[in-house]
């Protein structure tokens, strides 16, 4: 079995005694792109800070590769092959863009820092400002490049795009679509901007409310407007 498939059941979570996420299930197999989609505050980040173990977890099962985590700390499921660049861009602020990348290694060859300058030219051309001066899009590039030095089998993205510069948007995306399209990475992708979600994944699901309410094909979700309006608005097409 290729390594990165992620199988939900019957998941409940949230903050404290909160409930957020509600009764989620989900299979996703190895390779597959998926976004996720959802009007703001339906649960879109609590459930992929549930998936990283960094939430309350009441319920339910999570695995990988038929291995259950959910009982696992964030490091051990970062272990297990989970990636996950957060919303708010995990860069540490005082350290040079190389020092940041060295310190995403966690016992994985050096090599592989190569590899993200490759992804990312613009990470090598910085590599000696630190952290707080790089612009928002290129943290983005680096909190990405750090995740992926873990050499993770899942890779979870919270809205990376937002924000961010269109020239940017343009070499994340690209960075994103080679990395689906290498097939070795499970990645699944938040995203408010509901183009950018269809154009990147083959299977979309929607959350309303902390639960799954659609899921299925982006294709099919694409050709019906009506159901965009449903579950996001139309606006967010633009
Ligand atoms: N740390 C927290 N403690 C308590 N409640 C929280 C916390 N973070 C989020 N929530 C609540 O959980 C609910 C879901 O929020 P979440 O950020 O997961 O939604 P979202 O779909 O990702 O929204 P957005 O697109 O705006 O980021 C909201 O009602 C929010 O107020």
């Amino acid at each position: 079995m290729p390594a990165g498939t992620l199988r939900v059941s019957g998941l409940n979570a949230g903050y404290g005694r909160t409930v957020i996420v509600e009764e989620v299930d989900l299979l996703v197999p190895a390779g597959q792109r998926l976004s996720i989609i959802g009007r703001n505050g339906m649960g879109k980040t609590t459930l992929l800070a549930t998936l990283m173990g960094l939430t309350t977890h009441h319920s339910g099962t999570i695995e990988i590769d038929g291995a259950s985590i959910e009982k696992a700390s964030a490091t051990r499921r970062a272990a297990a092959g989970l990636g996950y660049v957060p919303q708010t861009r995990d860069v540490f602020k005082t350290l040079t863009v190389e020092e940041n990348l060295v310190s995403g290694l966690k016992g994985h060859p050096k090599s592989n820092i190569e590899r993200a300058y490759e992804m990312f030219p613009r990470l090598k051309e910085r590599r000696r400002n630190l952290g707080w001066q790089l612009s928002g899009g290129e943290q983005q590039m680096l909190a990405t490049a750090r995740a992926l030095l873990g050499e993770p089998s899942i890779l979870l993205l919270d809205e990376p795009l937002e924000g961010l510069a269109p020239v940017i948007c343009q070499e994340l995306t690209a960075a994103f679509g080679e990395l689906a399209a290498s097939g070795k990475m499970t990645i699944i992708l938040v995203e408010q901007h509901v183009k950018n979600a269809l154009a990147f994944a083959d299977e979309v699901l929607v959350m309303e409310r902390g639960r799954i309410v659609w899921s299925g094909p982006s294709r099919v979700i694409a050709e019906d407007t009506s159901l965009i309006d449903k579950y996001v608005g139309v606006s967010s097409l633009h």
